[in-house]
């Protein structure tokens, strides 16, 4: 007998009242990274990016990222390629204890105005696990073969 267990942490979404009536962001496809966020502006609003500003863009959720994942808020290729917009952040870090609202502060890099309209699949987040370090200061620093060597040190 095979016993089929879901082992994906949970994700629980808190719904705000100007995200009433979207959709859930969600895994388009089986094998999605990353769930899609929508716009949660106001309903028959427009909101516009003009070539070269950036704009806060509301989700309409916040999420409860399990302890021990982050939330990274990554652009859609297909809104950077045919539009130039992307994240300015990229990728933007929700972090575990965070309990305001996920927003996604998008750019426009390209040569048009963009509109952004209720419920447009504006970007991506990635749910990926995370670790905080130890932090100590020292004084040593131990020796390797790369040693300071960095940027291109290895060459092109
Ligand atoms: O694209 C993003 C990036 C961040 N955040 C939220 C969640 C995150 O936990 C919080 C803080 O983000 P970050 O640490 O990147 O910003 P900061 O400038 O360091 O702000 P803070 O001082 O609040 O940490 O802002 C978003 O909603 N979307
Ligand atoms: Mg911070």
């Amino acid at each position: 007998m095979t016993i089929h267990t879901d082992t994906r942490p949970p994700l629980n979404l808190i719904r705000l009242p100007h995200g009433e009536g979207l959709e859930l962001p969600a895994y388009q496809t089986r094998g999605a990274a990353g769930m899609d966020l929508r716009a949660a502006v106001d309903d028959g609003a427009t909101l516009t990016i003009l070539p070269g500003k950036r704009e806060l863009v509301p989700t309409g959720f916040i999420f409860e990222i399990p302890e021990g994942y982050e939330g990274q808020v990554r652009p859609r290729s297909g809104l950077a390629y045919k539009h130039g917009i992307t994240c300015l952040n990229s990728p933007g870090t929700v972090d575990s204890d965070y309990r305001g609202e996920v927003k996604v502060l998008l750019i426009n890099l390209g040569e048009e105005p963009f509109e952004i309209t209720r419920g447009m699949r504006i970007a991506q987040m990635v749910i990926a696990p995370s670790i905080q370090a130890r932090i100590f200061e020292t004084t040593d620093v131990s020796e390797t073969l790369r040693g300071a060597g960095g940027f291109g040190s290895t060459g092109v």
